[in-house]
């Protein structure tokens, strides 16, 4: 990597303002349901923290669109860190302002502050450059180890090195070898999985990623669209209406391609978005008025197990269906197990994607498990990422 990583700095007795992405999975009640993304930040701030420096931890949490949405605070967040690092972690409840400068201003070497969630502001996502000094001013250096939003030119990941200088933690170093590596040569076949909720986002994914692989399995959320697309009725089913002119010209471009695109033939619908909704199989002609589909069936899971069957990579991102309602997990368990089956070079990225693999216990049988998910597939399209661009050259 030709960008300085914190080995190459002298953090002692500094503040360093750290860009996590602690963007967690959380259950109804605010509780973390997988802290993969916490956890994976550790070896970067135990390292700071022996080399005596303080810390001001900057994070987000789901889309508040700019606002003090309760729902996202991250104050479960700073628990749950207290925790795994064994020491106290203070808590900003403004991410910007005088309450956090004085806060950061009163830090002493070990000590560690969460600043609240930095979506509360519209400012951070319009990378606004004001908002951006706000938060330089909270520290003396910057580091970055949140990968998983290295593709968003966001205030706390790109304006803010404009004004405070800012490297690479042990995280985004990791991921940025370990996800370039397996994509640089990939032995072949390739095969990517795109599923998810995060349709607009990652549809436009896949133009690039078509030239890259030999298979692309498309499942989840992701697949409601390019089955409207199809000309089928989907329901109520989760679809981008001003994406399906691009679906259809992707199938069109993955045959003119040779690429083999795998689309469900089946799914599970059901009567409402509840893990006690009445369900069914149904062929892709007869997905009901009322309800949506939530799941892909059980001949397409079969298909797609066996296009894994023979793969040599995978890159796996976003789930085949709603996992985290048993009645629609089924899908993603099957494609899961024969991702884990394959003797492949595999990764599988996302913050949902994650926890649906560690649910059904496989996660020990993927090679890479990145924290990325949009990144990671940004990155494996060969896109330069803003945050990545934005760290201190060696
Ligand atoms: N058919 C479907 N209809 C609605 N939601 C779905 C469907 N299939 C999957 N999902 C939902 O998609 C969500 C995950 O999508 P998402 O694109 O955010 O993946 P991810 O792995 O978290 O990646 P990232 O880190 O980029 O967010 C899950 O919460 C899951 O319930
Ligand atoms: O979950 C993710 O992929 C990252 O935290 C980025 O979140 P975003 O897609 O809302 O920018």
């Amino acid at each position: 990597m030709n960008k300085k990583s914190i080995r190459d700095i002298d953090v002692a007795g500094k503040r360093v303002f750290i860009r996590v992405d602690y963007n967690v999975p959380m259950d109804k009640e605010g509780n973390i349901t997988n802290d993969t993304r916490i956890t994976a930040t550790l070896p970067t701030l135990n390292y700071l923290l022996e080399k005596g420096a303080s810390l001001v931890i900057g994070c987000h949490l789901g889309r508040p669109k700019g606002q003090p949405v309760p729902e996202f605070t991250v104050a479960p967040v700073a628990k749950r860190l207290a925790e795994l690092l064994g020491r106290e972690v203070k808590f900003a409840p403004d991410c910007v302002g005088e309450q956090a400068e004085k806060m950061s201003a009163a830090l002493k070497p070990g000590e560690v502050l969460l600043l609240e969630n930095l979506r509360y502001h519209k400012e951070e996502e319009k990378n606004g450059a004001e908002f951006a000094e706000k938060l330089a001013k909270l520290a003396d250096i910057g580091v970055n180890d949140a990968f998983g939003v290295s593709h968003r030119a966001h205030a706390s990941v790109e304006g803010v090195t404009k004004h405070l200088p800012m490297v690479a933690g042990f995280l985004m170093e990791k991921e940025i070898k370990f996800v370039g590596q397996a994509v640089a040569n990939p032995v072949r076949p390739f095969v990517a999985i795109i599923g998810g909720a995060k349709v607009s986002d990652k549809i436009g994914v896949i133009e690039n990623l078509l030239k890259k692989v030999d298979t692309l399995i498309i499942g989840g959320g992701m697949a409601n669209t390019f089955v409207a697309a199809q000309g089928y009725s989907t329901g109520k089913s989760l679809v981008e209406t001003e994406k399906l002119d691009l679906a259809k010209s992707l199938i069109v471009q993955a045959k003119e391609q040779g690429v083999n695109l795998l689309l469900p033939t089946d799914m599970v619908v059901a009567d409402k978005f509840a893990a006690d909704a009445e369900h069914k199989v149904v062929g892709l002609d007869a997905i009901p008025d009322e309800w949506m589909a939530l799941d892909i069936g059980p001949k397409s899971a079969e298909a797609f197990a066996k296009a894994l069957e023979d793969a040599k990579t995978v890159v796996w991102n976003g789930p085949m269906g709603v996992f985290e309602m048993d009645a629609f997990a089924a899908g993603t368990k099957a494609v899961a197990k024969a991702v884990a089956d394959s003797d492949a070079t595999s990764i599988v990225g996302g913050g949902d994607s994650i926890a649906a693999l560690q649910k059904v216990g496989l996660s020990d049988k993927i090679t890479h498990i990145s924290t990325g998910g949009g990144a990671s597939l940004e990155y494996l399209e060969g896109k330069v990422l803003p945050g990545i661009a934005a760290l201190q050259d060696k």
